[in-house]
This record gives C-alpha cells, sequence and structure tokens, in this order.
C-alpha cells in the first residue's frame, strides 16, 4: 500500500497548494496565541512547533494521515514486541531496554525484561569494579582508561552519550572511542595510553564487523607487546556483543561477554551493553536515570493523544517539510557544546533507519522518504553555514536544542547562549521585508541582497537542564520520531541492507591490493586499484 494512494495524503496535496503563499508572518499575525497554543510537553521537554509553516487546518490532515497509516496500531505492535521488523524477521525492542523491573513484554513467548536486568545488574557490578579500583589490571594496577572499540551504532551513541554527560563523569577516568579502520585513530587514541591501566571494551553487534574486529586484534597485540602474557587477555578485555561464538573464537571468555538480543537495532543500542562505556564513565546510578528519561519519554510516546505526543507532532511536521514544501534535508542545532556530537549520531538513527526507497512490502515508494541530517552545535554553525539556511534557495528546515540552565554557569555565557537560539529562529521566520531594509538607509542596489525571505521552518525543544534524564528523552523522542516517519511512508526503519553491498566488496578488493593477479572491476575501479598497487610501498612516504 502507497501512502500517495490514501486520502489524507491526497487532502494533504490539496492543501499544500491552497497554503503555498501563505507566510510565517502573517500565521502569527493572525493569531496573537501561536506561540503559547501550538506546544506540546512530554518528559521534561518542552517543543515549540509553531514556527512550522503550519495551520491548524494542516495538522489536523496530517493527524488524519497519522491515524490513517495506523501509527497508534503500529507503534503497539513495536512496542509490545511483534516482529515488526519484517524484512529481518525480528521484533523491534530497544523500548524493553528500558523498562522497569515489573514490567511484562515478550518475544516468542519468553520475558524478555528479566534478561535486561540480569545484564544491566552485570554491568553495574562491573562498573562499580572498575570505578572503585576493585578490578585491577594484569599487573594489579588500578585501570586509569577505557577505550570502546565500535562503529556505527557501536560508537556514535557510547561517543555522543559520553561527551554529552562529561559533566557527570569521573574525571579520573580517560574514555576513549577508537573506531576507524585507519590505522591513526587506533595509533592516536592510544599513543598517550599505558596498557597496564586500559581496559579495552570490544562493542560489537555482530563481533564480525571487520573494523572492529581490525581494530580489537591491534589492541590485543598493543598490550600483549607490552604485557607479555595470553593471561593479561582477561584482565583488560570484555566484550559486548550477541555474538558469543565470535566473541569466544576471538579469545574473550564469555564471563567477560556482556550480551543483549537481535531484537536491540545497533542504532538503537545505546541503553542495552553498548553503553558500557557510559556507565563506567558516569557510573550506573546515573546511567539508570538516563535509562529512566528514555523510559519517561516512551509513555509519554504511547500515552499521549496524538495532537500532544512531542515525536508525534515532530515527526508530521517533517513529513510536512519532506513531502509538502519540498525541504530534502533536517538540520539538528544543538545549542550545548556538550551536544556536539548529536548531530552525527542522530544521522545514523535517522538517514540508517529511514534512507530506504522500497515500502514494507517490496514496492517502490513514490514519495520521498528520510531527509538527510546534518547539523552542528550552536553558536559555532552561525559563522559556518547558517548564511544558507537564512538566504540560501533551498528549504532547510532546523531543531533547536537549548536548556534553561547551564552546567557550567559563567557570567552571561550561558544567556548569550540562549539569545542566539530565540533570534536564529525569530530571523529564519519572520526575515527581514525589503522595505524594512530600506529602512535602516540600506543604498538600494544592497536592498535585495540584505533583505531575508523568512518562512523557513524551525521547532525548538526545550529543558531545564542537562542531565542523564533529560539526555535520555531526549533520544528516545528522536527515536520515535523515527519510527513514525518510517510508519507513515510504509517502509522498514528496522533493517540497513544498503550498507552491505560496499562491505562485501571490500572483501573481495583488500587481498586484491597486495598481490598483483588479474583485476575483473570495471575500468574505474581496476585503474584505481592499479594506481594504489603501484603506490602502496613506495619508500618515499612524501613521494
Ligand atoms: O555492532 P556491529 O555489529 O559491529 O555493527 C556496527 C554497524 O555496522 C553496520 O554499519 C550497520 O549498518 C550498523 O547498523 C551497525 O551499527
Amino acid at each position: 500500500m502507497q501512502v500517495q494512494t490514501l486520502e489524507s495524503w491526497k487532502a494533504l496535496q490539496a492543501h499544500a497548494k491552497e497554503v503555498s503563499g501563505q507566510h510565517l508572518r502573517d500565521l502569527f499575525a493572525s493569531d496573537p496565541q501561536r506561540g503559547e497554543r501550538l506546544r506540546a510537553e512530554g518528559a521534561g521537554w518542552l517543543l515549540d512547533y509553531s514556527k512550522q509553516r503550519v495551520t491548524d487546518q494542516t495538522l489536523q490532515l496530517l493527524l488524519n494521515l497519522a491515524r490513517e497509516v495506523g501509527v497508534e496500531q503500529r507503534s503497539a505492535a513495536m512496542l509490545g514486541g511483534e516482529k515488526i521488523n519484517v524484512t529481518e524477521g525480528r521484533a523491534v525492542l530497544h523500548t524493553a531496554l528500558r523498562a522497569p523491573r515489573d514490567a511484562d513484554i515478550q518475544v516468542d513467548g519468553e520475558h524478555v525484561v528479566p534478561e535486561v536486568h540480569a545484564v544491566l545488574d552485570r554491568m553495574t557490578e562491573f562498573a562499580r569494579a572498575v570505578r572503585s579500583g576493585e578490578w585491577r589490571g594484569f599487573t594489579g594496577e588500578r585501570l586509569r582508561a577505557v577505550v570502546n572499540i565500535g562503529i556505527g551504532g557501536s560508537d556514535l551513541g557510547p561517543v555522543m552519550a559520553y561527551e554529552a554527560l562529561e559533566h557527570y563523569s569521573d574525571r579520573d577516568l580517560t574514555l576513549r572511542f577508537v573506531s576507524n579502520v585507519d590505522g591513526t585513530d587506533f595509533a592516536e587514541k592510544v599513543r598517550d595510553l599505558d596498557p597496564a591501566t586500559t581496559l579495552v571494551i570490544v562493542s560489537s553487534k555482530t563481533f564480525t564487523t571487520l573494523e572492529t574486529m581490525t581494530n580489537a586484534r591491534t589492541a590485543r597485540a598493543w598490550l600483549l607487546d607490552a604485557l607479555g602474557d595470553d593471561r593479561a587477555v582477561a584482565r583488560h578485555f570484555v566484550a559486548v556483543s550477541t555474538n558469543a561464538d565470535e566473541v569466544q573464537k576471538f579469545g574473550i571468555d564469555t564471563a567477560n561477554m556482556f550480551g543483549f538480543w537481535d531484537w536491540v537495532g545497533g542504532r538503537y543500542s545505546l541503553d542495552s551493553a553498548i553503553g558500557l562505556s557510559l556507565m563506567i564513565a558516569v557510573g550506573p546510578e546515573q546511567f539508570r536515570e538516563f535509562l529512566g528519561g528514555m523510559h519517561e519519554m516512551d509513555c509519554h510516546f504511547a500515552e499521549a493523544p496524538l495532537e500532544q505526543n512531542l515525536p508525534v507532532l515532530m515527526a508530521l511536521t517533517g513529513i510536512w517539510n519532506h513531502n509538502f514544501l519540498g525541504a530534502c534535508s533536517l538540520a539538528v542545532l544543538p545549542y550545548s557544546q556538550y551536544l556536539r556530537s548529536f548531530p552525527a549520531y542522530l544521522q545514523q538513527l535517522d538517514m540508517e533507519s529511514n534512507g530506504k526507497s522500497v515500502t514494507l512490502s517490496g514496492e517502490r515508494l513514490s514519495v520521498d522518504s528520510g531527509p538527510i541530517v546534518w547539523g552542528q552545535a550552536g553558536t559555532n554553525g552561525q559563522h559556518a553555514f547558517y548564511q544558507l539556511i537564512h538566504q540560501g534557495t533551498r528549504l532547510i528546515p532546523c531543531d533547536f536544542i537549548g536548556f534553561a540552565r547551564s552546567l557550567n554557569p559563567l557570567g552571561e555565557h550561558h544567556d548569550l547562549l540562549m539569545a542566539n537560539v530565540f533570534a536564529q529562529s525569530e530571523a529564519l521566520a519572520f526575515g527581514k521585508t525589503p522595505e524594512q531594509v530600506r529602512q535602516d538607509g540600506t543604498p538600494e542596489p544592497l536592498v535585495p541582497h540584505k533583505t531575508f525571505e523568512g518562512n523557513r521552518p524551525s521547532s525548538t525543544l526545550l529543558a531545564q537542564q542537562l542531565t542523564p534524564r533529560s539526555l535520555g528523552a531526549l533520544i528516545a523522542l528522536y527515536e520515535h520520531k523515527v519510527f513514525v516517519q518510517g510508519a507513515v511512508w510504509g517502509v522498514n526503519s528496522f533493517d540497513q541492507w544498503g550498507v552491505e553491498l560496499g562491505k562485501v566488496l571490500a572483501q573481495q578488493i583488500a587481498p586484491e591490493l597486495s598481490s598483483d593477479g588479474q583485476l575483473s572491476h570495471d575500468s574505474s575501479t581496476n585503474a584505481l586499484i592499479g594506481w594504489y598497487r603501484a603506490n602502496r610501498s613506495a619508500s618515499d612516504a612524501s613521494s
């Protein structure tokens, strides 16, 4: 079933034509309460969507669409453990990872919550032992550094959340995240670390990912080189994975493995044992607060009426922007230095989930699906790419994220930071008319250059402070937003076949680089490999 055949979709298309000339200036002028009306709250977050280009009728039609595609039934199916990841025959239950101990969630008749809490309890015990110094390295020294080796979902979440919650972390511990197969990543991240005081967490759902296994082998060699005894591995290496066989083959005792399950997607796994590095950094209590924030947002998503439901409102205003106003990207702009990696984390969450062009039943999708997600922490982005958002030819919807209170209150800094959040969304929405520009005494030839069209949509998300709880709720908010959009487009948001082909080809090409055998690729690929073969061993690195 294609979404564009639905009555509610057709009604939105007709409506989009009717309102195409309307400007946010007029919407605000005709409704003085708009800024107070078009907002919703949930799990400690306030969403202001009044600067989206929607009228009450637009919202009504979007809600009709959500109802017609059965968003509520689809979310009940997900939360209830149905195998909604149909192409892999899996349930999608990241919400079970933050469910309270007494929650009853089953997959194939198995209660999953007790298993979740059993792993959380083991993680807690281990994190406490590392933090207290009870767990020591092979030479008896206390561990001072934790290196998480992983990539994609086994890296982006832990890095982002560690940076976000650095304020709450144990400053005596050094955390490093190695992901890239480029040897530079490992070399630079460990150059000032002592193997005798370093814990390595190998994080990989499959435990077969090329980058992670390559880095893990290099890390083991680095450790053994220094400590000279295979028994050191047991004190310095732990694994986080769903694949016990591969963990054992690698040489990590499964007693030092923290498991999770196939119903946790990689990009939804930060709240599983993949969050072990975060738990060690901030401590088990704060980690549970983080899970508590996620759960609070899950409850809001499951229970709040659609018209007050944050993930639903964000998803639907996004659908309006992408499918009816022609926007193809979304800028996510956290005004918090601690959240500097949040846009990168969201790129995987959103683009790997909804970067799809076939429907659940395998038909070619006939409307646009997931947007290009990008962004940077404010205010820095203002001095780099905001020009294009304000005056470029493309429509770029923005999500602004800010907090009432800073964790580092220093003079005026926080007021200045937040003034910029409010100023940017105001400027984007209302712009500056040629008349206003002339009133400033601008010479006529410069008037078009200094005119801001405005009418550029944005949402603003505000919370009291960046805490483990508010971060958890923010992540769950975006997870559910992505889910709702996927449900509207009718795609499977939980597989990622598109990542496979390049991986398979790389495995074929790797041995060809160091041989001189016949190549059978296309002429471009053959020539590129030929160039590399000719140059890879050149003795003068600068030539
Ligand atoms: O955790 P791993 O099994 O090592 O997978 C790491 C990453 O691999 C691939 O890139 C997948 O597309 C990602 O979804 C996944 O997060």
